[in-house]
Formats: structure tokens, sequence, C-alpha cells
């Protein structure tokens, strides 16, 4: 089996992707889910990590998004570590039973870190869509923490820079799910991504990266 892509995975892994997948800390023969994994850039760097033992499994409500994601893994030969899964996240860990090593959840949100490439999304943020966001992601995180084993990792991300995306949504994860506590990002990514709270965020003026952030969480056993 080749695992051609890990060497330039490895290459580019200073970028924002590569960062928060530093944060998930993927090793060998690990279960990891990947909760809202379509497009795949993060499913694709951890499946490299994991040297062709484990499985990424690789869930999104978007069956075209999905396709496209098996695709590349296919055609950077790292498929035989990578599961799609087609379903809406809270209806999955509903009804699954197994628990994960690890579970990232790379949350749909505004764009805010990302602004510089997606010009249009200045001027189509409404109040009661933020709202309605913030919804989505206290929802979607309190189903991906269902798939975490005790003792396990759960990673949140974002491609914002909002602070109510962000640790506002793990303060208030963190008050409803008293069994998870914070896990400093400080042994797994650069100092200078680490803020004074122990979460991972990159921007692009200090950074000169999009703007993103992770929090490192650890269930208890
Ligand atoms: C920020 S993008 C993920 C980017 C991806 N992690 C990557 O690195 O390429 C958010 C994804 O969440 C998916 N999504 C939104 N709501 C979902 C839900 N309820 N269940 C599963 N996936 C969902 C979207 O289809 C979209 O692909």
């Amino acid at each position: 089996m080749g695992f051609g892509i890990s060497d330039k995975l490895n290459e580019v892994n200073c970028d924002c992707e590569g960062l928060v997948v530093s944060v998930v800390d993927p090793q060998p023969g690990e279960s990891i889910v990947d909760c809202c994994a379509a497009p795949g850039g993060k499913t694709l760097f951890m499946a490299s990590r994991l040297r062709g033992r484990g499985m990424v499994y690789a869930v999104d409500i978007n069956e075209g998004r999905l396709r496209v994601l098996k695709e590349t893994a296919k055609l950077h030969e790292v498929d035989v570590v990578v599961s799609t899964v087609h379903a809406d996240l809270r209806i999955f860990a509903e009804n699954n039973v197994v628990k994960s090593d690890k579970v990232l959840l790379d949350a749909p949100c505004s764009g805010l870190g990302v602004l510089s490439k997606r010009a249009d999304l200045r001027w189509n943020r409404k109040l009661e869509d933020m709202e309605q966001l913030k919804s989505l992601q206290d929802e979607l995180l309190d189903a991906a923490s269902k798939l975490v084993k005790p003792g396990g990792v759960l990673v949140y991300s974002t491609c914002s820079i909002d602070p109510e995306e962000n640790e506002e949504r793990v303060a208030a994860f963190l008050r409803r799910q008293p069994e998870f506590h914070m896990d400093s990002a400080a042994k797994y990514v650069p100092s200078s991504f680490v803020t004074e709270t122990g979460f991972f965020f990159s921007n692009p003026v200090e950074h000169a990266l999009d703007g993103s952030f992770a929090a490192r969480l650890l269930r208890s056993l």
C-alpha cells in the first residue's frame, strides 16, 4: 500500500488544516470520527497520519461533497483507512453505539476567518442567521460528544475568528457536559498559535494564515 500523500501532506502541514489536525493528534491504530468531513481536507491529513492502521469515519450530510472526499481519498491512496458515512450527524450519533478514540467536529460556521477568500460572506450575515448557526453548532457539539469513548478526545474547530462561534460555544458545551474538560493545545502546535486559555487560534494578521480556531476537550474516564 502506498502512502505517497503523507509526505506531500506533511510538507504543507503548516496551514490551518494541518494545524487543526495536529491538535487532534491522530495516531496509527486509532478510530477517529470526522463529523463534518466534506470536502475532506482534514480527513485526508488524519488518514495519512494513521499509516495504514486504524480508521477515519468521514460523516457528512452532503452526499455530493462526500463523493468528492471518497474519490480524493482513493487518488491519494488513503482510502483503505477512510470510511464515508452519509448522514445528519445528530441522527448518526443517536443511533451509533460504538465510541471512538478521537472525534473532530469541524463545524459549519460563518467563515469569518476566511473573508479574504470569500468576499461574498461579508455582506450576507444577518443576526437571525447567526443565532441559527450557533444553535446548530451547539447541537452538533452535543452529537459529536456522544461518539467519544471515556478517556477520548473531542476537537471542536471552525474557520471563524468570532468568539461567539468559538470560545462561547465551548464554554456553553462544558456547562452542559461536565464529563468533558479542556486540554491545552500547547503540546500539539507551536506556542504562537496557543491562546492564554489553551485554545488553538490562527489569524490573518499575526500568522498570515486564514483565521481558524480549535479546542481540544477530553472526556473523563
Ligand atoms: C466547514 S465544512 C467542513 C470542512 C471539512 N472538515 C474539511 O476540512 O474539508 C462543514 C461541513 O458540515 C456539513 N454539515 C452541516 N450540517 C451537518 C449535519 N447536520 N450533519 C453532518 N454534516 C453537516 C456540511 O455539509 C459541510 O460539508
